[in-house]
């Protein structure tokens, strides 16, 4: 079974993810891809500063992630040409780790994918698992953990599908604005209903 974690940014996917980790079920990870694609040399990284120039690079040329950032999460039609160069690389390194997974036996792979709803990929999935918070705690997490004015939390935000519009397209719905241990409870009960094993 494939079972794709999505949820908004900041929503708690990462951390639900390490506890499937923590269980033994293997992850493809969407967000750890993107950083792999631009790697210095990649063809990517090369499409991407021919795109937005080479301010978007450190001097030692690897990508510069909060030039990039600054310049996708404020403008639409940057977001949308960024996708359009980054995310067939990613669906592409995506697919393969997956493949090498089910080569290798497991019988679950989970697949987290913060713009699995955006980027209309709910085909590459059977089950999907939305991690889910309110817009109130899902501000002050991203504030807090990415050191953010509250502008560019609302930006970040706003370049996402809501939280809630996610909810009522998932299979299950888990809540993350109390404790992890929580979310965990919620996840273990999620566990035994799917019968999900490594
Ligand atoms: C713009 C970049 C360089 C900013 O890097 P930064 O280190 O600040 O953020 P990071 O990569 O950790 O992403 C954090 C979160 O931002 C959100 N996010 C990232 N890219 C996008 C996007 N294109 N559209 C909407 N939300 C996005 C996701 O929820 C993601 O989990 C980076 O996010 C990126 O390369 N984005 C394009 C690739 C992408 O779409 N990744 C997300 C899912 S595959
Ligand atoms: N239940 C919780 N209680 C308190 N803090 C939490 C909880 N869950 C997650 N956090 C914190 O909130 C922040 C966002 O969580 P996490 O990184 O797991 O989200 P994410 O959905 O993977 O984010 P992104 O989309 O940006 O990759 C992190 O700093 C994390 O430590």
């Amino acid at each position: 079974m494939i079972i794709g974690l999505t949820g908004s940014i900041a929503s708690g996917k990462s951390t639900v993810s390490a506890m499937l980790k923590r269980k033994g079920f293997p992850i493809v990870d969407a967000d750890e891809i993107a950083r792999q694609v631009v790697e210095p040399g990649s063809p990517v990284l090369t499409e991407i500063s021919q795109a937005f120039g080479q301010g978007v690079l450190q001097a030692d040329g690897s990508l510069n992630r909060e030039k990039l950032g600054e310049l996708i999460f404020n403008d639409k039609e940057k977001r949308l040409q960024l996708n359009g160069i980054i995310h067939p690389a990613i669906r592409k390194e995506m697919l393969r780790q997956k493949e090498e997974w089910l080569a290798r036996g497991a019988r679950t792979v989970i697949m987290d994918i913060p713009l699995l709803f955006e980027s209309k990929l709910q085909s590459l999935v059977d089950k999907i698992i939305v991690v889910s918070v309110t817009p109130e705690v899902q501000k002050e997490r991203l504030i807090a953990r990415n050191v953010l004015s509250e502008e560019e939390a609302d930006a970040r935000i706003q370049s996402q599908m809501p939280v809630k519009e996610k909810e009522k397209e998932a299979d299950a719905v888990l809540y993350n604005n109390h404790a992890v241990e929580q979310t965990e409870e919620q996840l273990e009960r999620l566990l035994l209903e799917w019968e999900m094993k490594s």
